[in-house]
């Protein structure tokens, strides 16, 4: 997304000093960000630097300690109803009926979600490519099948952003090329804010527009894809990361 993009949007998300404290210890340390609207974030960091400790407090699966999240204006704290609604996540192996077809399975979801139109769930699976198999039961679908049914889930009420904890973890070439793809199109046509999580930095490099670097609890900074293709001497993201994450652990 251009910068003259960003300057006419609002914030889809707006993360603000978020702190998870367990036993006197700051797992995540006062976060702050945003998200906007059609641009695809990566959040970074290394193992246990608080990713998704972080992500399961922006979807109110474990209550913060300190800061909030707005989404849409509406406050996960005080708010959760309204704010949750326009959330779309999958935190882990997204939840599905494997002896049921893909089809059987949205229709459930659909149920448990409010009134969704068979139009609106007909529209979803083509926007994920699974419209060839979506009467085949989910146990014959490959990993990156099902990855992409949980995405459709994700999507059935309709959310301005989509939350994915390591999309691509165990999917094969074409599985990770598949979800990126996806993710690309979810931003772009569908205007979608989207965070991935993933440790796979060339990857990320392909797929985000923006990143944002976690140690030890903290956002140690953010940076678009234009200004590491900026740099003097044009950094790739592995190489950014190693920079970034070598100086904080000789710190
Ligand atoms: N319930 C808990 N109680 C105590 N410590 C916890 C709890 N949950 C997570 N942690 C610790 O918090 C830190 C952050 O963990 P988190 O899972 O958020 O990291 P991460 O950045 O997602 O890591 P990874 O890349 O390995 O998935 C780790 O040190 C972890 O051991």
């Amino acid at each position: 997304m251009s910068n003259r993009n960003k300057l006419t949007k609002q914030p889809v998300v707006e993360v603000r000093n978020l702190t998870k404290r367990i036993r006197h210890r700051n797992l995540v340390d006062q976060i702050s960000f945003e998200l906007f609207p059609g641009e695809v974030f990566g959040f970074l960091g290394p193992n246990g630097a608080g990713k998704t400790t972080t992500i399961r407090m922006m979807v109110g699966l474990i209550g913060m300690s300190d800061g909030d999240v707005a989404i849409n204006g509406h406050s996960i704290r005080t708010s959760f109803r309204e704010a949750i609604r326009h959330v779309g996540a999958i935190i882990e192996n997204p939840e599905l009926y494997k002896h049921l077809t893909g089809m059987q399975n949205l229709k459930q979801f659909a149920r448990m979600v409010g009134t969704i139109p068979q139009s609106r769930i007909d529209q979803i699976v083509q926007l994920v490519g699974l419209s060839a198999r979506i009467h085949d039961k989910v146990k014959t679908y490959s990993l990156g099948m099902r990855q992409r049914l949980g995405i459709a889930q994700a999507l059935l009420h309709n959310p301005a952003v989509l939350i994915l904890d390591e999309p691509t973890n165990g999917l094969d070439p074409a599985g990770i090329r598949e979800m990126r793809q996806l993710v690309r199109q979810l931003a772009a046509e569908e205007g979608l804010a989207v965070m991935v999580s993933s440790h796979l930095l060339a990857e990320m490099e392909l797929m985000c527009d923006r990143f944002g670097v976690v140690i030890d609890g903290r956002l140690r900074t953010t940076f678009s894809l234009s200004d590491l293709q900026s740099q003097t001497d044009t950094l790739t993201l592995e190489e950014k990361y190693i920079r970034l994450t070598e100086v904080a652990s000789y710190a």
